[in-house]
C-alpha cells in the first residue's frame, strides 16, 4: 500500500477487510487508505472483487468482515446510470435530497444538460444519462466519489468527452474519486494512483504524476502500462 502523504486527510481507510460469498473469498484482508481528494482508478481482472469492494466502501454491503471507516459524504455512478424511469431528468437529481432546486441546476449545468431538465430519462442518449447520473452524484458534493465502469457501454467519442468532464469537475470540485475500469488506458489517463486488485488485495499499486491532459505516448505511461498489464496477468504487447 502506498503511504499516506502527510497532512492529507484520508475519505476511507480499509484494514483487513474480507467477504466472502460461500466458499468463495473475494476481498482477503484488504487494506486500502483513500486519501482526500485523490483520483484513484481501480483495476482487475473480471470477477477480481472490484464491485464488491465498491460496493463496501459505499455501504451497501453489511457482511464484509475487518475495519471500515469512509466519510459520510459518499455518492455511487454505476456502470447503468439508474435513473427512474417516470420522473423527469431535474427530479432525478433532486430525488431523496433536501438541498435547493438552484443546486440540482447547477449540477445539469456542470454537466451541460441543462436544456434536458425537463426530459424523461427514456429520451436520453446514453451519454446524457451518464451525465445525469454523474450530476445526480455531484448534487451532494460527495467527499468520495465512487464510479463502476461509468464509462464503459459509451461508444468512444462520447467516451472521451465524458473522460474530459469527469476530469474537469474534479478539479473544479476535488472530491476523491474510485473509478473502477476494466480499461488500463483510461486509468491512466484520468487516474493519479493506480490499483490493481488480484487474490482478495490490492496488489499494485502505482502513483500516476503525468501532468494532464494525457497522451498514451507519455514515456511514464507507457511504462506504467506495460507494468499493470503484468500485474494483470496479460502480455504488455496484448490488448486489455
Ligand atoms: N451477491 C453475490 N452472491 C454470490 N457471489 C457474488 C455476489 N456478488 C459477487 N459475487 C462473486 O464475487 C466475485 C467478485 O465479484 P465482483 O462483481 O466484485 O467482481 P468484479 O471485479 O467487479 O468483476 P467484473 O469486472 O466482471 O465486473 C465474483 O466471483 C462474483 O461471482
Amino acid at each position: 500500500m502506498a503511504a499516506r502523504l502527510p497532512g492529507v486527510k484520508a475519505v476511507a481507510s480499509v484494514r483487513d477487510l474480507t467477504r466472502a460469498f460461500g466458499e468463495r473469498v473475494v476481498l482477503d484482508a484488504l487494506d486500502l487508505e483513500i486519501g482526500s481528494g485523490e483520483f484513484i482508478a481501480l483495476l482487475g481482472r473480471s470477477g477480481s472483487g472490484k464491485s464488491t469492494l465498491l460496493r463496501a466502501l459505499a455501504g451497501l454491503d453489511r457482511e464484509v468482515s475487518g475495519e471500515l471507516s469512509v466519510t459520510d459524504s459518499v455518492a455511487v455512478a454505476f456502470q447503468e446510470p439508474r435513473l427512474v424511469p417516470w420522473k423527469r431528468v431535474l427530479a432525478n437529481i433532486t430525488l431523496g435530497l433536501d438541498g435547493p432546486a438552484e443546486r440540482a441546476h447547477a449540477a445539469l449545468a456542470e454537466v451541460g444538460l441543462t436544456e434536458r431538465a425537463q426530459a424523461w430519462p427514456l429520451t436520453l442518449s446514453g451519454g446524457e444519462a451518464q451525465r445525469a447520473s454523474l450530476a445526480r452524484a455531484l448534487v451532494r458534493e460527495p467527499d468520495l466519489l465512487l464510479l463502476d465502469e461509468p464509462f464503459s457501454a459509451l461508444d468512444a467519442l462520447t467516451r472521451i468527452t465524458i473522460h474530459q468532464l469527469v476530469v474537469e469537475l474534479w478539479t473544479r470540485h476535488r472530491p476523491a474519486v474510485l473509478l473502477v475500469t476494466h480499461d488500463v488506458d483510461e486509468a491512466l489517463l484520468l487516474a493519479d494512483r493506480v490499483l490493481v486488485l488480484d487474490e482478495g488485495r490490492i496488489a499494485h499499486d502505482s502513483p500516476v504524476t503525468a501532468p494532464r491532459p494525457r497522451h498514451r505516448d507519455n514515456p511514464e505511461l507507457i511504462t506504467l502500462r506495460a507494468d499493470l498489464l503484468t500485474a494483470l496477468g496479460v502480455a504488455p504487447e496484448g490488448r486489455s
